[in-house]
């Protein structure tokens, strides 16, 4: 059998595919949530085409998932309309509401959200490619998330929220909402990416609107009932339909208060550069990133492959952490290659649901033709696919390829690849990977492997002060999702954390009134008549 039909071969005929994994029918999405209501939609809908195709008569067809409604401006107002209602008028609601009744209210959306989990996994692996653990994990994580937040919540209400007297006045700090949260995810984790700024901005009394990525848009429709059934009315919107349509207005309106986006740099810009005041607008971004690994002469080589292996293409290298270029030096690069180059080409190729399975199908054609572009554009350049077979496809399946050696004139040496392409540098001087990061427009992360102390940690002060984590002898990664995560330069924009995201979310705000006699006979009584959350009565003691 040929290359190109060994890799056909990885796609099931219809009749191959596990029963737990079929898709009995397409979701048929005729409904997005505005105002406390799922509205029902009779305009236009947008088919849904998985990333799995299936194999009849010899040759790929594809599989329609579904399709979801695609709105027009009119209705994506309407639901930023509600979200700045929810807000503004919100009184007892929402952004008014003591944390304890916040917090009922997202618990009630764990519980809804843990019924649907089968439905959100199975949806994860057609509609984006992702692995059976790797979607099960993603759900997992997400829920987990949504309980840390809860207890952060907690402590941090017990912490920040005191009286002080100072100067004969006395104020009540608190942390209060800043206003409409407009939360957009990637491809890669439609679900948990979305969730860890759409969870923290309601949990601090933020209302929201949210547009799920068009890869992984169907796998929200499930929680949209948890949605309405766990929150007041305009607390949480969705919008769906092509960014510019919906977004746009939305940004334009200048009604936004907080950009909570991941996903391209490009396209962050653009959205901010909507907003009428994009110089007043808060935006918390994470942002695309070029995380390099530098493999010192002493590293020891068989963990450093494991690491590098996981780092470069679990999920097949879509991971804004992914490991995306390699440096490796010279003395040790032959014996790396080799038993790197081994790794990879035997990590299993199928279908999200095979048991062992490590490499996936691919978004869209334009995905592939970019990463072959890529390929072609190194080897042009010099470089070579290290593997045989490296880098060709079969309908949306795609060989991991390995390049080397990969020079600065090459697009890959500085591109964000995405995908599965690892791009390997040779190198004698360590000043010359140190360059590359300090040079990067990116600046998430750097992964680090050797053992000699002292160059280890001659290493990690001038590292660390370029990008926001150093990783000793271990992949880069975003978790555990207590530990902040952020980047420089055109990586992102505020630090997201289960701590850090609840204040990224929420401003510092003041109650004061002076320490007169009327004043404190006036707030006496407003404490005891529970009027308003000037609630304690530490101040009167
Ligand atoms: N730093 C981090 O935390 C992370 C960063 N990323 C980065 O995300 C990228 C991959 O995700 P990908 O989904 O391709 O990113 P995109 O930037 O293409 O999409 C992200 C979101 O923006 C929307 N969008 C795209 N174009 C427009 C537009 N013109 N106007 C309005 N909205 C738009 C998308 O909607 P639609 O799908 O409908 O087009 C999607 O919801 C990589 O660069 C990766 O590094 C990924 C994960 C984490
Ligand atoms: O979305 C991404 O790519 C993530 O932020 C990476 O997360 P991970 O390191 O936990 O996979």
């Amino acid at each position: 059998m040929g290359q190109n039909e060994q890799l056909k071969a990885v796609f099931p005929s219809e009749a191959d595919i596990p029963e737990p994994f079929r898709l009995t029918q397409p979701v048929q999405q005729r409904q997005y949530l505005a105002d406390g209501e799922l509205k029902r939609w009779e305009g236009p809908c947008q088919e849904v085409i998985s990333l799995v195709q299936v194999q009849k008569g010899g040759t790929l067809q594809p599989v329609i998932l579904g399709c979801y409604p695609v709105l027009n401006e009119k209705e994506a107002l309407e639901a930023l309309e509600a979200a700045v209602r929810a807000y503004d008028n919100g009184c007892g609601l929402w952004p008014t509401m003591p944390v304890e009744g916040r917090i009922r209210h997202m618990e009630l959306f764990v519980r809804k959200m843990l019924e649907k989990r089968e439905e959100v996994v199975r949806l994860l692996m057609w509609e984006i490619g992702k692995t059976l653990p790797d979607s099960e994990k993603e759900f997992d994580r997400t829920v987990e998330y949504i309980r840390d937040t809860i207890e952060a919540l907690k402590e941090l209400d017990r912490t920040s929220s005191r009286f002080t007297i100072e100067q004969g006045i006395l104020a009540q700090i608190r942390r209060a909402p800043l206003g409409v949260v407009l939360c957009m995810g990637p491809y890669n984790y439609p679900l948990n990416e979305t969730f860890t700024t759409l969870i923290p901005a309601l949990i601090m009394g933020n209302t929201v609107v949210f547009k799920p990525p068009k890869l992984g848009v169907l796998l929200h429709y499930p929680l949209l009932e948890a949605f309405r059934e766990a929150f007041p009315p305009g607390v949480v919107n969705t919008v769906y339909g092509s960014g510019q349509k919906v977004v746009g207005p939305i940004m334009r309106s200048g009604k936004i208060n907080v950009l909570a986006f991941i996903g391209s740099s490009t396209v962050a810009d653009t959205l901010k550069q909507q907003h009428p005041k994009p110089h007043r607008l808060r935006s918390v971004l994470g942002l695309e990133a070029k995380n390099a690994a530098i493999v010192l002469p002493d590293a020891d080589i068989e963990h450093t492959v494991e690491e590098i292996l996981a780092g470069s293409l679990s999920y097949n290298g879509q991971r804004c952490t992914a490991l995306k270029m390699l440096f490796v030096h010279n003395r040790i690069i032959d014996t790396f290659m080799k038993q790197f180059a081994a790794k990879v080409n035997s990590l299993k190729l199928g279908m999200p649901w095979e048991p062992g399975v490590k490499i996936t199908p691919l978004p869209e054609a334009n995905k592939i033709g970019y990463l072959q572009e890529l390929i072609q554009d190194a080897v042009a350049h010099g470089a070579s696919v290290v593997n045989p077979g490296g880098g060709e496809n079969a309908g949306s399946i795609v060989r991991p390829a390995i390049l080397y050696p990969v020079k600065d004139t090459m697009r890959v040496y500085a591109e964000e690849q995405f995908g599965p392409v690892v791009p390997i540098a040779g190198y004698d001087d360590i000043h010359e990977p140190i360059r590359y990061v300090i040079e990067s427009n990116y600046g998430q992360q750097v992964s680090i492997f050797g053992t000699a102390p002292d160059l280890m940690a001659s290493l990690i002060d001038p590292l660390v002060n370029q990008v926001c984590r150093v990783n000793i002898n271990s992949q880069c990664q975003r978790g555990p999702d207590s530990f902040p995560f952020t980047g420089r330069k055109d990586s992102a924009e505020g630090t997201l954390s289960v701590t850090d995201a609840l204040r990224v979310f929420s401003i510092r705000t003041l109650v004061a009134a002076k320490t007169t006699p009327a004043n404190k006979q006036l707030i006496t009584e407003i404490v005891r008549g529970d009027k308003s959350k000037f609630l304690s009565t530490d101040f009167l003691l």
